[in-house]
């Protein structure tokens, strides 16, 4: 297997512990803002820390190297005729923000109106994450999600609404806590016709 930091598709290099060998380069980074941060990365308590940090960015990042359509590419037809919303309710997720590259920490909503065909409902929080595990713009977010299922499935509607706190916003610079983003993207029925979007605003708990 290839080490290929920044290019995850080429897979990492695996120690005899079971653990993702850390690149100096990615190591040494690490130790650098340890030490501007104003403490000694040589001390005992750190002296593993840039490792631990790496590992713990791959997984925060974990979605660069998931491909969300295909979570969508197996569908089922045998649905007995139902033709109304679906909607995952409430499915908690974690990002970061491209800009400070602090926790973006929130819940979806995601509902789509089908055509002939349903997904397996765990495929969509897996697309969710499969965005989430990058770094974030909560609009791109939610774009991308209602995006990758109206392409996919191809199905009548797509709703999306995203609820979130922004680590930049509450832990340092306006250090307002308790404020929440919310974002939407509505997509055919759900954009086009007024009836479809308060039905699944109102499935989604938002009014409507
Ligand atoms: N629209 C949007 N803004 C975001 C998101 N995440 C973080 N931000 C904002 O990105 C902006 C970056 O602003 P800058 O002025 O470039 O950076 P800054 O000086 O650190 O700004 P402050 O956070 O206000 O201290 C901030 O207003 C953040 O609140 C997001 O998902 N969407
Ligand atoms: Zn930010």
């Amino acid at each position: 297997m290839s080490c290929a930091h920044g290019d995850p598709d080429d897979g990492d290099l695996i120690g005899e512990d079971g653990k993702i060998v850390v690149p100096d380069d990615v190591a040494a980074a690490i130790r650098t803002l340890i030490a501007w941060a104003g403490d000694n990365p040589g001390r005992e308590g750190l002296i593993d820390t840039p490792q631990r940090v790496a590992r713990a960015w791959r997984e925060y990042c974990a979605g660069y190297a998931d491909d969300p359509a295909a979570h969508l590419s197996r569908v089922f037809e045998e649905v007995g005729g139902y033709d109304e919303i679906v909607l995952l309710k409430d499915i908690p997720f974690q990002s970061h923000c491209e800009h400070h590259m602090a926790p973006i920490i929130g819940r979806a909503h995601i509902a789509y109106l089908p055509r002939n065909h349903v997904v397996g409902i765990s495929k969509l929080a897996r697309v969710l994450h499969g965005f989430a595990r990058r770094l974030q713009v909560q609009e791109r977010l939610t774009a991308e999600v209602a995006d990758c299922i109206w392409q996919n499935l191809k199905p009548l509607g797509v709703g999306v609404v995203i609820e979130a706190t922004h680590g930049c916003m509450t832990s340092r610079g306006v250090s307002t806590p308790g404020v929440s983003m919310v974002t939407s993207r509505m997509m055919g029925v759900f954009r086009d016709d007024e009836r479809s979007r308060k039905e699944v605003l109102s499935l989604m708990g938002l009014g409507g």
